[in-house]
């Protein structure tokens, strides 16, 4: 990496569709379009670039019989490490008895430690539907109960059941989720029972605690599925659900009651038991 690069910020008078396209089809290096413009970011001197614009410019301005005025602005900048800008930005966060932290921060010796690196994998503890669920799990897990996490993501609601002594099983219907929960498992020392590519449907197992978080729509799909792995007195966290669709989805979990509701900002996470039948 060098230690400069150029940004050049180019104002369009009458912003040209067609010079997005040209921009998009020529340029050697990416730009990003801005309101009455495009900025261009490289580590090379930007001459050759603003002199292909010019020519351009005149083609298009013959051609179409529009005035067309480029306006250029060029700053040398001093190049930041982008991945420590970025791992700067990941907080860790403490949730109920939870530290999440990624890998480059240190644990909290006074909590129980998830070690999260931010994947592709949806799970990092910041949404709230996520948060919600593991204050779920931190109040109704117990020691050496049967857990199921569907829909791991990243696996970090099943990680966490497994540090409260909980035996953990925990599917999703991406493999990269499952790989991700693979890794992070490892992260944290930890062993799933098992894990899955799939859904709740993969198993005849019957559990003390069940955790979905997953959009209103699936927890509708799958209602049935998942009721039928919830042990007699088992319990059922609800989570990913926007608040104008509870009543939706309560409609599908009717023979369920409900212990607790948690609401952070606009979703709504449901602790159900097996109760009416
Ligand atoms: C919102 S993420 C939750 C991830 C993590 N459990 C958390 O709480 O942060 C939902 C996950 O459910 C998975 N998923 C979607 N439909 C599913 C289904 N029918 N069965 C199992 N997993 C599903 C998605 O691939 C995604 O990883």
């Amino acid at each position: 990496m060098q230690e400069h690069y150029f940004e050049l910020v180019i104002k369009v008078s009458s912003h040209h569709s067609l010079f997005l396209d040209f921009l998009a089809d020529t340029l050697p290096v990416g730009f990003e379009e801005i309101d009455d413009g495009f900025i261009i970011r490289s580590e090379d001197e930007v001459d050759t670039i603003i002199w292909g614009l010019e020519q351009f410019r005149e083609a298009l301005q013959k051609a179409t019989g529009d005035v067309i005025e480029l306006e250029y602005k060029q700053s040398k900048l001093k190049n930041s490490d982008w991945v420590k800008v970025y791992q700067d930005s990941i907080e860790p966060l403490r949730i109920d008895k939870f530290y999440i932290h990624p890998t480059w921060d240190a644990p909290d010796a006074n909590l129980i430690n998830i070690a999260i690196d931010p994947a592709l994998a949806f799970g990092t503890g910041h949404h709230p539907t996520t948060a919600s669920a593991l204050r779920a799990i931190a109040k109704y897990v117990k020691e050496d109960d049967k857990v199921l996490d569907v829909g791991c993501g990243s696996g970090i609601l099943g990680v966490g059941a497994i540090k409260l002594g909980a035996v953990v099983d925990a599917c999703d219907t991406d493999i990269a989720c499952i790989e991700n929960s693979q890794l992070n498992s490892e992260l944290n020392n930890v062993k799933f029972n098992k894990l899955w590519e799939g859904s709740c449907s993969f198993t005849k197992d019957r559990y003390d605690v069940v955790v979905a978080n997953i959009v209103a729509d699936v927890l509708i799909f799958i209602a049935n599925d998942l009721k039928s792995v919830v042990k007699e007195d088992g319990v059922l966290v609800l989570s990913g659900i926007l608040e104008k669709y509870e009543s939706k989805v309560l409609k599908f979990y009717q023979n369920f009651e409900i212990l607790e509701k948690i609401t952070q900002d606009e979703w709504v996470t449901f602790i159900l038991k097996q109760g009416k039948k």
